[in-house]
């Protein structure tokens, strides 16, 4: 599926900085089209945030002015996924990767410049919080080149925006700019070009800063308890809500605030 790199930079950068884990997709060039590689390296960046305690927030930006131009056309040209299936070589274990069938357990922020289109918007939809600038260009593309947005944007995205436009955007391919993703709700923020990575170090240090137990607890609450019926759903929610009270750092934010001193919390 790949396509031979035109560089050995490696497809995918992993940097840890304080409490947060920054995954930079890395094949500017392409606009960070999706390869095998990059891939991997995303699956791994995952499971690193969720099994290192001293990771508290993720960020998923793009090099080179670029978020993801969605899977590897030129790749695929050669190679198609649809052959995977006859050939009996299919491997869906990269979907992951694009965060399908799995979410992670702290906040994962986009940091988002230049092109997100398919594959790009469809990661983006299992992201938590999202930052653009504002020359970027979303899309659901796929359908452009008689291809289907197996990324999961089917299902989730009339989940995420309202049902028409998330029909119009599924089957036009059409790209729409920052503004217009931003007034459908799929972004949260719009900014100059060039810092969205830094909004994004700046939101990810505010949740840093919170108690840990208490923001993936909500944040777990947030994914267990989407399209249940409200009486089910609090049931969840009460569950993980009295775990965090019964935790070290629901002891330490209301202290810190009767001695006027900033929390430090601990994750216990
Ligand atoms: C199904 C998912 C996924 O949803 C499918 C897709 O993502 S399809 C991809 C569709 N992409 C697009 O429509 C974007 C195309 N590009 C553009 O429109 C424009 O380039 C741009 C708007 C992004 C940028 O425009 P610019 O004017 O700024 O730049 P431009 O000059 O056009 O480009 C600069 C150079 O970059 C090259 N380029 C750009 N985009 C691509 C691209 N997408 N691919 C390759 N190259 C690109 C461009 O050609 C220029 O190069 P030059 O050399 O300079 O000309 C699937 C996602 C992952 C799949 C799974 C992967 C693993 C699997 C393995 C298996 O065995 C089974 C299947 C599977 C599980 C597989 C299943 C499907 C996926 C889940």
């Amino acid at each position: 599926m790949t396509a031979a790199a035109t560089t050995d930079a490696p497809h995918c950068l992993v940097e840890k900085r304080g409490h947060v884990l920054i995954v930079t997709l890395n094949r500017p060039q392409a606009r960070n089209a999706l390869s095998m590689e990059m891939m991997a390296t995303m699956r791994e960046a995952w499971d690193q945030v969720d099994s290192d305690p001293a990771i508290r927030v993720a960020i998923l930006t793009g090099a080179g002015g670029s978020f993801c131009a969605g899977m590897d056309l030129k790749a695929m040209r050669d190679n198609s996924p649809g052959d995977t299936v006859d050939q009996g070589t299919w491997n869906p274990e990269s979907l992951p990767a694009l965060l399908k069938g799995r979410r992670l357990t702290k906040p994962l922020i986009a940091a988002v410049e230049g092109a997100a289109i398919a594959g790009g918007t469809e990661i983006l939809q299992g992201t938590d919080i999202r930052i653009a600038g504002e020359s970027a260009k979303f899309g659901v593309a796929e359908a452009r080149w008689g291809l289907f947005p197996l990324g999961g944007s089917a299902v989730r995205l009339p989940r995420q925006i309202p049902y028409t436009i998330a029909a119009d955007l599924l089957l036009t391919g059409r790209h729409i700019t920052a503004a217009e993703a931003k007034e459908y709700g799929l972004i949260g923020y719009v900014v100059p070009d060039g810092t969205a990575l830094e909004r994004a170090l700046e939101i990810a240090d505010t949740i840093a800063a919170n108690g840990p137990v208490a923001v993936q607890a909500i944040l777990k609450t947030m994914r267990d308890t989407e399209g249940l019926h409200e009486e089910d759903a609090f049931k969840i929610e009460a569950k993980l809500g009295i775990g965090v009270f019964k935790s070290k750092d629901a002891k330490i934010g209301p202290k810190a605030f009767a001695e006027k001193q900033k929390p430090v919390f601990t994750g216990e």
